[in-house]
C-alpha cells in the first residue's frame, strides 16, 4: 500500500495519538518524522498557546495551512494537528495529497481523559464539554472523507498501532477493507479484556468482604440468577445465544472462584 519514500500522514482529533504514534512508526520503520504543530512553533518562534493568544485561532490556522502545504511530499511520517480539517482550503490539499493519509480514530472518553492529563491544548481550555462533543461530531466525517485508511486506536498501545500501520505497507489494495474491519475487531477484543481485568478487581473486593463476614465462595443461587438475567436481557440478540452466555459465564465465574479461593487460602 505505502512504500518508502512516500509520505505517510496521520490525521485525527487532538489527543488521538498522532504525534506519539507518528514518532513510534518512524522509530520502528527507520523513517523520518515531522510534526506540523512543532513546525508551526519553530517557524513562529512561539508556543501554540502563545500563537492562539496573540493571533487568535484564525492566525494559527493560516500558519497551519502553510506548513501543511510544505510537508505534502515529506519523505517520512507527518503528524498533523487535530484541527487540520477545519479549513476548507486544507481539506482540498488533503483530498489531492500525494501522501497516504491514515485516520487515527478513537473515542471521546479516552481522548478527553488524556487531554485533561496533559492540559496544553488551547481549544480544550476554552470549550465546554458540549462544544467539545460537537467539535468531535463535526470533524469525524471530515477525517473519514480525506483518509485512505482508518485505524481504530481504542485500547491499543502506541507501539501496537504503529506496528498495525507498518503492516499496511506490505498489504495489497484488495485486503485494505478487510484490514480496516479487523482494526476495529482488535480494538474491541482489547476493550473486552480490559473490562474482564476490571471485573477481577471487583472480585478481589468481594473476596475481602466474604472473608470478613465468613461467606462461602460459591453462591449457587446468585450464579444461576445472573445467567438467567443475562439471557433475558440479550434475548433479542441473534448472536448472543444462551449457549454463548453459559460458556462465557462459566469461564468468568470459575476464574473468579479460583481467584477468591487463592486469595482466601480456601
Ligand atoms: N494509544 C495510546 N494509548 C495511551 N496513551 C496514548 C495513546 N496515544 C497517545 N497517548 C497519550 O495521549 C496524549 C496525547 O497524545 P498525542 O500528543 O500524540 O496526540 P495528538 O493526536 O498528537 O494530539 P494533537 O492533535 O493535540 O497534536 C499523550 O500523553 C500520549 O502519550
Ligand atoms: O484540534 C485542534 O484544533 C488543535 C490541535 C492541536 O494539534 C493544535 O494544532 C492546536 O492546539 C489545535
Ligand atoms: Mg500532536
Amino acid at each position: 500500500m505505502i512504500k518508502e519514500p512516500d509520505t505517510l500522514m496521520l490525521i485525527g482529533f487532538m489527543g488521538a495519538g498522532k504525534t506519539t504514534v507518528g514518532k513510534e512508526i518512524a522509530r520502528q520503520h527507520h523513517s523520518k518524522f515531522v510534526d506540523i504543530d512543532s513546525e508551526i512553533e519553530r517557524a513562529a518562534g512561539k508556543s501554540i498557546a502563545e500563537i492562539f493568544e496573540e493571533r487568535g485561532e484564525a492566525g494559527f490556522r493560516e500558519l497551519e495551512t502553510k506548513v501543511l502545504n510544505n510537508v505534502q511530499t515529506f519523505d517520512g511520517v507527518v503528524a498533523t494537528g487535530g484541527g487540520v480539517v477545519e479549513r476548507p482550503e486544507n481539506l482540498e490539499i488533503l483530498r489531492h495529497s500525494p501522501a497516504t493519509i491514515i485516520y487515527l480514530h478513537g473515542n471521546l472518553e479516552s481522548t478527553i481523559g488524556r487531554l485533561i492529563l496533559e492540559g496544553q491544548r488551547p481549544l480544550l481550555q476554552e470549550k465546554s464539554t458540549a462544544e467539545f462533543f460537537a467539535l468531535w461530531q463535526e470533524r469525524d466525517p471530515k477525517y473519514e472523507e480525506v483518509a485512505n485508511f482508518t485505524v481504530e486506536t481504542v485500547g491499543k498501545t502506541p507501539a501496537r498501532i504503529a506496528a498495525e500501520i507498518i503492516a499496511l505497507f506490505s498489504a495489497n489494495e484488495d485486503e485494505l477493507a478487510l484490514l480496516q474491519l479487523r482494526s476495529q475487531i482488535d480494538a474491541f477484543d482489547r476493550q473486552i479484556f480490559k473490562i474482564i481485568s476490571e471485573r477481577f478487581q471487583i472480585v478481589e473486593a468481594v473476596a475481602r468482604y466474604k472473608e470478613k463476614f465468613g461467606i462461602p465462595t460459591i453462591q449457587q443461587d446468585r450464579m444461576l440468577k445472573l445467567r438467567k438475567e443475562l439471557k433475558s436481557d440479550f434475548s433479542t440478540s441473534v448472536d448472543i445465544t444462551d449457549d454463548m452466555i453459559d460458556g462465557i459465564m462459566t469461564i468468568l465465574m470459575q476464574a473468579a472462584i479460583d481467584k477468591e479461593n487463592r486469595q482466601l487460602n480456601r
